[in-house]
Formats: C-alpha cells, sequence, structure tokens
C-alpha cells in the first residue's frame, strides 16, 4: 500500500515520521500528473507546492488552525491529504470534487477562491474574529508572487502591519505569474543577495560616504549615486518590514525537513510574519519544469510524454482575437494592447511580439489595467483591454468612472464570456452583460461565429466611445467559410439581422447562443414548427426597432443568452418593449436563472442549466402547446 493510502487526515499525515515525507511527496506528484492528465487542470504550480503543503500540514492543526489558498488552484495537495485522496479523480467534473478550495466541500478549507490576491484580506478577516472569539489558533494565508502584483494584497498587508494582529503570510515565490512574472516588484523579489553581493554594495555606499564632504560641482551625480547605492540595499524584506511584518527567507522550498524547522519556528509569533519560500513551477515533472506557461492551466495530456491529446484543429475565439488585432494594429498605429498577467490566455502573445511598444501587461491588476488605459486614450490612442469576463468584475468602478463618464474610446474585449467549464463558478462569465450594459455610453456586442467577431472588433476600434465586445471560451463554429471575405467590413451600431423566418415562434438570440437558437429551430422543424431566429449582435443598443416589428407579428418570443437573466440580454427585451408600449405578447427568457453554476464539461453544465438547443425547442413547445 502506497502511504498516500493511508492518509484520510492531517493527523494521518503527523504520524508518519519526518524521513517519509519525501516519498509522499513523490507518490503526490504522481497522482497529481496522473489525474491532471485525464482531467485538466492547473498542473505546474501544484507540482510547485507539494513540499510546503506537507510541511504546513505537518506543523499546524488544519482545520483548527485556518490555512487560506491564494487563487486556490494550488490547493491538490492539500485536498489530497485532508480526506479527498479517493475522490480526487472527479477532479473539475461535473458532481466531483472542485479545481479550487471550497467552503462547503471541505471544513478544511478555510475560505473559497478562484480569484487572485484574496488570501491576505480574508485570512487577517479570519485572524481578527479569531481573537475576538478568544481563540488563539493560527491563520496562514499562501499567496504566489504572481498574486502579489495586485493592489488588494497591499491593502491586506497595509491593515494587517497597522493592527498587529497575528497572521502567517507565506510568499510562494516561482518567479512566474501565469508567464514570466512582471513589474517593479518581481525584479525586487527576484534580487540574489549573496554575501558577496552585499559586501560589494556596503563598501560602494562607504566609499560614497567618505566621498560626501566633498560635494561641489556635481552634487546631482553624487546624489544619484546615494540613490543607487541605497535601492542596492533595499530587499524583500525590507519591502515587507516596512508594513510592520517580521520577514523570513528567502527559504529553499522543496526541502521538507528546512520548512518544517522555519515554520514550527514562526508558529506562535504574535506579529504578523512574512515567510518568503522559493520554488520552482511544475517541480518533479519534466515537461512542466521546462514549460510552467504551457502546464499552467492545460487540458489533457498523455502523462508519459507531456503532449497534448484530444485537440482539434480549429482555432479559439482567443487565437482569433490576437490574429485580427495584429491585422488592425498593422493598420492603425493608435491601437494599443492591455492585459492583466494573462498574455497567453488572452491570446495576446503574436501582438506583444510584434508591436512590444504598444502591448502591456500590467500583471494581476485588472482595476489598474482599465484605468491606465483610460489614461491612454485621453491621449488620442485606442487601447483594448482584454480581460476575461469574471476578472473584469473587479474594475468596475473604473470602468464607470475612468472610462463611460466621458465616453472615452477604450475598447474592452471581454474573453471567456459565458459558461467556461471546469473552472466553475468562480471563472464563467455570466455577468458581464448585465453589468455592462447597465452604464451609460457603451456599447456591448456579443458575435454569433468568427466572422461576426472580426467584423465587431474592425467595429469596436472604429467607435468612438466606450465599446465591449463579449466572446466565449473554446472553438470557433468552423462554419460558413463564405462570411469570411467580409470580415473587415464594421457593423452598423445597434443593427440586428433576421437570420431565418417562420411564423409560429420568435426566438431572439445574442452571442454564441445564436447556433444553439438555429439548431433549435431545425429541431422544431422537424416537429412542424417554424421559427424566425434573429441575431441581435448588440445588447445595446437594441435594435427595438426591427425586434418590436416582429414581436408585433409573432408574439410567441424566446430569448436565449449564456447570461444571468437578471438584468442579462431577455431583460433588456423586455425592458424595450415595455418603453415602446407594445403588449399582447408571451415571451420565455432562456439564461442562466438566480444561481451559480458549478463545475464541469461546458456542454454538461449548458444541458444542466437549461441554455442549450434543447431547453428552445422545449420552450417553444410549451408555448404551442398553451395556444392550442
Ligand atoms: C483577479 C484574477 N486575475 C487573474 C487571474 C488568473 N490567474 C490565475 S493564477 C494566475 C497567476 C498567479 O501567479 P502566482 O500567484 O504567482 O501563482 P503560481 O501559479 O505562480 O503558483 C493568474 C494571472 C485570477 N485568478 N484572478
Ligand atoms: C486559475 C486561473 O484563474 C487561471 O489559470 C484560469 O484557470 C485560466 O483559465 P483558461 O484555461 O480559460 O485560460
Ligand atoms: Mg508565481
Amino acid at each position: 500500500m502506497g502511504l498516500l493510502e493511508t492518509i484520510h487526515s492531517p493527523a494521518d499525515l503527523k504520524r508518519l515520521p519526518r524521513s517519509r515525507l519525501p516519498d509522499l511527496a513523490r507518490e503526490i506528484r504522481e497522482r497529481i500528473v496522473g489525474v491532471v492528465s485525464k482531467t485538466g487542470g492547473h498542473l505546474a504550480s501544484n507540482l510547485g507546492v507539494v513540499e510546503l503543503t506537507i510541511a504546513i500540514h505537518y506543523v499546524f492543526d488544519i482545520p483548527t488552525d485556518k490555512l487560506v489558498w491564494d487563487v486556490g488552484h494550488q490547493s491538490y495537495t492539500h485536498k489530497l491529504l485532508t480526506g479527498r485522496a479517493d475522490r480526487f479523480s472527479s477532479l473539475r467534473q461535473f458532481g466531483g470534487l472542485s479545481g479550487f478550495p471550497k467552503i462547503t466541500e471541505s471544513p478544511c478549507d478555510a475560505f473559497s477562491t478562484g480569484h487572485s490576491s484574496t488570501s491576505i484580506s480574508a485570512g487577517l478577516g479570519i485572524s481578527c474574529a479569531k481573537r475576538l472569539k478568544n481563540d488563539d489558533s493560527r491563520v496562514i494565508a499562501v499567496i504566489g508572487d504572481g498574486s502579489m502584483t495586485a493592489g488588494l494584497a497591499y491593502e491586506a498587508l497595509n491593515q494587517a502591519g497597522a493592527i498587529h494582529k497575528e497572521l502567517i503570510v507565506i510568499l510562494n515565490d516561482n518567479e512566474m505569474s501565469i508567464s514570466p512574472n512582471v513589474g517593479a516588484l518581481s525584479s525586487l523579489l527576484s534580487r540574489t543577495f549573496s554575501g558577496k553581493f552585499i559586501q560589494d554594495r556596503r563598501k560602494e555606499f562607504g566609499e560614497l560616504l567618505r566621498s560626501l564632504p566633498k560635494i561641489g560641482s556635481d552634487a546631482y551625480s553624487l546624489a544619484k549615486r546615494a540613490e543607487e547605492s541605497i535601492k542596492a540595499f533595499v530587499t524583500p524584506g525590507m519591502l515587507f518590514e516596512a508594513f510592520n511584518f517580521e520577514y523570513f527567507g528567502p527559504i529553499k522550498g522543496h526541502r521538507i525537513d528546512q520548512l518544517i524547522d522555519i515554520l514550527e519556528n514562526i508558529k506562535n509569533l504574535d506579529e504578523p510574519v512574512l515567510l518568503h519560500v522559493a520554488t520552482t513551477k511544475g517541480r518533479g515533472y519534466g515537461p512542466a519544469e521546462s514549460n510552467p506557461v504551457y502546464f499552467h492551466g492545460v487540458g489533457c495530456f498523455d502523462a508519459e510524454t507531456g503532449n497534448r491529446v484530444n485537440c482539434s484543429d480549429l482555432p479559439s475565439y482567443t487565437d482569433v482575437f490576437g490574429q485580427t488585432m495584429v491585422r488592425l494594429a498593422e493598420k492603425d498605429p493608435n491601437i494599443i494592447a492591455v492585459t492583466a498577467a494573462m498574455p497567453e490566455g488572452t491570446g495576446l502573445g503574436p501582438f506583444s511580439e510584434k508591436f512590444p511598444d504598444r502591448f502591456y501587461d500590467v500583471g494581476i491588476a485588472e482595476p489598474h489595467g482599465v484605468t491606465f488605459a483610460a489614461g491612454m486614450a485621453t491621449e488620442g490612442y485606442k487601447p483594448v483591454v482584454t480581460i476575461y469576463s469574471t476578472f473584469l468584475q473587479r474594475a468596475y468602478d473604473q470602468i464607470i468612472h475612468d472610462v463611460c463618464l466621458e465616453s472615452l474610446p477604450v475598447v474592452f474585449a471581454v474573453d471567456r464570456g459565458g459558461i467556461v467549464g471546469e473552472d466553475g463558478p468562480t471563472h464563467h462569465g455570466l455577468f458581464d452583460l448585465s453589468y455592462l450594459r447597465a452604464i451609460a455610453n457603451m456599447v456591448v456586442m456579443a458575435p454569433m461565429d468568427e466572422h461576426e467577431f472580426q467584423r465587431m472588433l474592425v467595429t469596436a476600434v472604429n467607435h468612438p466611445g466606450p465599446v465591449a465586445v463579449r466572446y466565449p471560451r473554446g472553438k470557433v463554429t468552423g462554419e460558413n467559410p463564405e462570411k469570411a471575405e467580409k470580415n473587415d467590413q464594421p457593423l452598423a451600431i445597434g443593427k440586428a439581422e433576421v437570420l431565418c423566418s417562420g411564423d409560429d415562434i420568435l426566438i431572439i438570440a445574442v452571442g454564441h447562443s445564436v447556433p444553439e437558437a438555429v439548431k433549435a429551430r431545425q429541431m422544431l422543424a422537424h416537429k412542424g414548427i417554424s421559427a424566425t431566429v434573429v441575431n441581435a449582435r448588440f445588447v445595446k443598443p437594441l435594435d427595438t426597432e426591427l425586434i418590436s416589428g416582429l414581436i408585433q407579428k409573432i408574439p410567441r418570443v424566446i430569448t436565449v443568452e449564456e447570461n444571468v437573466l437578471d438584468g442579462g440580454f431577455g431583460s433588456a427585451v423586455l425592458e424595450a418593449m415595455a418603453d415602446t408600449g407594445i403588449a399582447g405578447f408571451r415571451i420565455t427568457r432562456i439564461g442562466i436563472k438566480d444561481t451559480f453554476v458549478t463545475h464541469g464539461a461546458k456542454s454538461v453544465l449548458r444541458k444542466h442549466y437549461e441554455v442549450d438547443a434543447d431547453a428552445v425547442v422545449r420552450a417553444a413547445e410549451a408555448m404551442c402547446r398553451d395556444l392550442t
């Protein structure tokens, strides 16, 4: 029997002698690679924290002590050690284990996560609550160097340092976000401080001080040298000490013994503590160590070779976006691309290579990215801010206050709109149509296919105000290649199109729900029901004229969207009809009812939450039945 099979709780782990822990780490790596090769998941980040997770569970008493994982994409070892090993192969599958910590999944998951940089805030909140209850158990927050690029982390450090509450922050520094980490902080963290380095700086600084009385002709250059020398002394420790944290590290993150010793030492300090741990992303699995960007979040692969399996040849919407951006930027030198730590995920790799001076990776800092783009727009540039729908939620005030209030021409390329699949509720882009259409001056559109997508991007970069194009995660349709010849032509803003006509039912769909509506029309035809299908294209401005005219002719209406129903596209249609005073029609809105969508394959979720073609057919049949 393997060691892992003997561990059903952290208490079982503590019974193992320290000498067996490296063997356990090996088994855990094998299990993670084996399962993730079949389910997909965040492989590289998980392989990097195997020893750290074992050490934390060995030293602390989880769940009495609380452990908060930042993002939570690295929590697989934690799941394996906390009674979930037997269900681990169900990872990220519908009904199976979540890929992130989830309060409802285990008492050992202190906080639910998925979005980055929340761990210090949540950990501090938990710590303060414990002290109010006279509970002196410990709170540990584990945060990556990439997640330390977000302002939220510093808001939390700022408060923690001021109120001196016990909190252990472990900075897991692998010099990587999804891609290599960016920004001034990342170069500060990655400075190597050998004894020689420090001695050299001291000597240099000493010489400089000795020369200071001679200040005369070139005071500026002396001052500059002094500044440079002082800067050379600024260590990561000083940064955190400035926030009143006790700093320890950097220590090597793959030596379990050393990790256990230091954790034992800092366990009972009654000040905020920051332990800086250096780890390697992908550790212990060759393909992931050599390509941590690809293996950050990966689909199915062959565990022997690391090669991808089950790939379709079709490009994704993200690929089409990346290619179109290059084409548009070749013609228009004012186009700028902004990403928040996701150059690969957003398809901006080719753009960044071709136009390095017009490409900005701001780090995990979506609110800053939006305001940064607004600043560029005031100087006549055309920023295209490319952020996943779910992460753009972070920047809502910036969209309203910094972009839309003055109607600045910023394009929002909203990737991962709709159901994204296995990442689950923290990552589905199911709110964007609602939150974006509520803002004055904003144009909101969603393409039915890759051809319309390109036309929408052309339309967006030529529009003089804020505009959002929302598109899904996944492959393009690969259909209607004849449409390609119009791909460079802009669309008329606020104009929908009738795709096909029929007298019984009117189906009005938007974005990638349009192909579902077309499929439903074919299924309905076999049942003797004929439907008109409208591709709305725009959620705002809505084509009220076309829609109201059709509703008067066909008063049995179904709207279809992959967004929450509240405030979404169907609501927009209802509001417009109320405003025009049209009455005497029936409407069924298909979309996500008032709930959060779990994790699982996209097709499974679409069926389960009734936003697929079958759901449209059922709604149409019910409407026709009620009439007879
Ligand atoms: C608000 C937010 N923006 C973007 C992401 C996407 N994302 C997930 S993990 C990650 C990189 C995190 O880097 P780090 O914290 O260093 O963790 P590592 O993967 O290196 O262990 C990013 C950008 C996210 N989860 N949340
Ligand atoms: C953990 C996280 O937030 C990202 O890694 C995310 O899972 C990426 O999603 P995609 O796979 O859709 O790029
Ligand atoms: Mg990192």
